[in-house]
């Protein structure tokens, strides 16, 4: 089966659109304060309206995911009326109850991120399936870490072994253009997610770095 891939915390037009002409499948945008890749609601709404514009010129596919961190209902009302993704990711503590809250409140597609060390958190993942269009499955970020992803952390990929989910899950946590083959064929995904590895410091993307990223992704 073909691989898609996410680019995640984009924040500036070129990237959006090198990503798009590459044809990644979705691009993230993050609100969280802390990030590096943090953007105000005005900016994230500009860049999606842009990259969804973008993505209909050029005749792809390419989805705009909101990336949050334990949102209470005021930023999500904001995030569905104002910035108006495809999809939101929750990438906190989100309980089944709250995710399943969130779904019937908003009714927008989700993505449940699942913090990831040993195969029983793996198989914590099980409640949200129901609720969710995907499972995305990232490294436990390190103790002292001020995020709860986009620190370029990986897990032993192998964990994700026979997952038995009836729906496509991203593989996310440390990949990068020189190791996503290894981490799909190891982990069996067709999904994977990546921050990080196409930057060439916190919060500023490469285009070459997302280009060959891509272009990695396409050849598996
Ligand atoms: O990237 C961030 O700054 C971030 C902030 C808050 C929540 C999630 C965040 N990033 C997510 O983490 C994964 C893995 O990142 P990396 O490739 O290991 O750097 C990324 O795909 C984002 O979905």
């Amino acid at each position: 089966m073909a691989v898609k891939a996410k680019i995640c915390g984009i924040t500036d037009d070129v990237s959006a659109r090198t990503a798009i002409d590459d044809s990644a499948g979705m691009l993230g945008f993050i609100s969280f304060p802390k990030s590096p890749r943090h953007l105000d609601l005005d900016r994230m709404a500009q860049l999606i309206a842009n990259a969804t514009a973008y993505t209909a010129h050029v005749n792809k596919a390419t989805k705009c995911v909101s990336v949050l961190v334990d949102p209470d209902d005021l930023l999500l009302e904001a995030i569905t009326q104002q910035v108006r993704p495809d999809l939101i990711q929750l990438h906190g503590h989100e309980s089944p109850e709250r995710v399943r809250h969130i779904r019937t409140r908003f009714g927008i597609p989700l993505i449940k991120a699942i913090s990831v060390e040993s195969r029983s958190d793996v198989l914590s993942a099980a409640p949200y399936e129901e609720m969710v269009e995907h499972l995305l499955f990232d490294a436990k970020p390190p103790k002292d870490a001020t995020l709860p992803g986009g620190v370029g952390a990986r897990f032993d990929w192998t964990l994700m072994e026979g997952y038995p989910s009836a729906r496509p899950w991203l593989l996310a946590g440390g990949l990068t253009p020189w190791n996503v083959a290894e981490a799909v064929s190891q982990s069996k995904a067709t999904l994977v997610d990546v921050s990080s590895g196409v930057e060439r410091a916190p919060g500023l993307k490469d285009a070459a770095l997302i280009s060959q990223f891509l272009k990695a992704v396409k050849e598996i």
